[in-house]
């Protein structure tokens, strides 16, 4: 099976082109689980399947987490898919990727560097609580496109020097919450300085943190710009374990008009997956 391994910000992804390969796609769950395993097989937070467009993109992106469970989205999934249709010429530099929460456009900036237009928000809460082992916590609430990404936003004070271990049993808790049906990626924050913002999600689907989260920035900056936390009219940085993220939220009043994020991406390796227990 053929096969790139990219990673954008440290977010790691094993992608195929399905328009050659023909696999079925109810096989891809347990191809995902199978090559995403680190040590065992390839590795990756996730598998995504390049498929024909089923109307005006360019190209249908299927995202899988290492789990098998599928993703309505992927941000930093999105920009390097972006690049492996770029480079594979499946696609321009400009381009409209298809996902289950909707349309994505993107576009290359240069070789390395590409920007795209998150989901818009269908869902915010603002200012929610939830207590977990009798300590109450702030969070938002949002899911970007519909059906969306379900994210949690949890400002964390000293979140630099939090203890690790209390961290992931902090985030799994929220993450399996019962106010949350789909599940939830958790992002912590804390602001270093003007649109300046340490970020560190714990991911459905990977059930740990990962380097990065593109949809999590994106919400992070949603929601620190509605609650008026940063300068709305500025890009902001998200600090994230990988290396930083753009966010650029375009607002009108309190409404989200644009989204746009914008990283880094790398291709680590362009190969075939020869794994011997993998079954095609
Ligand atoms: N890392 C991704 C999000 C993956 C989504 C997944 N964890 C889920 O909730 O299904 C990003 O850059 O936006």
């Amino acid at each position: 099976m053929k096969f790139a391994k990219m990673q954008g910000t440290g977010n790691d992804f094993i992608i195929v082109n399905n328009i050659e390969l023909n696999i079925p796609v109810e096989k891809f769950p347990e191809i995902a689980k199978r090559v995403c395993t680190r040590r065992i097989s390839v590795g990756g937070d996730a598998l995504m399947v390049v498929d024909k467009p089923q109307h005006a993109g360019d190209f249908q992106m299927r995202f899988y987490n290492s789990d098998g469970t599928l993703g309505e989205m992927c941000g930093n999934g999105a920009r390097c898919i972006a690049r492996y249709a770029y480079e594979n010429k499946i696609a321009g530099g400009s381009m409209v990727i298809e996902t289950l929460a909707g349309d994505v456009p993107a576009w290359r900036i240069n070789k390395r560097k590409y920007k795209i237009r998150l989901n818009n928000p269908e869902i915010i809460k603002l200012d929610e609580t939830l207590s977990i082992d009798g300590t109450a916590y702030e969070y938002s609430y949002i899911e970007l496109g519909n059906p969306g990404l379900p994210h949690a936003v949890v400002k964390i004070n000293g979140l630099c020097d939090f203890d690790e271990k209390k961290l992931f049993q902090l985030g799994r808790k929220i993450r399996y919450y019962h106010d949350f049906p789909k599940g939830v990626n958790v992002n912590f924050y804390e602001i270093m300085k003007e649109n300046d913002v340490r970020l560190k999600t714990f991911e459905r689907g990977v059930e740990d943190f990962t380097l990065a989260c593109g949809t999590g920035s994106g919400s992070t900056a949603v929601v620190l710009s509605l609650k008026g936390v940063i300068d709305k009219g500025k890009p902001v940085n998200l600090h994230v374990p990988g290396g930083i993220l753009s966010v650029h939220v375009e607002l009108n009043e309190s409404k989200v008009e644009n989204l746009y994020l914008t990283g880094d991406t790398n291709i680590v390796a362009i190969g075939e997956v020869m794994d011997e227990d993998l079954v095609l």
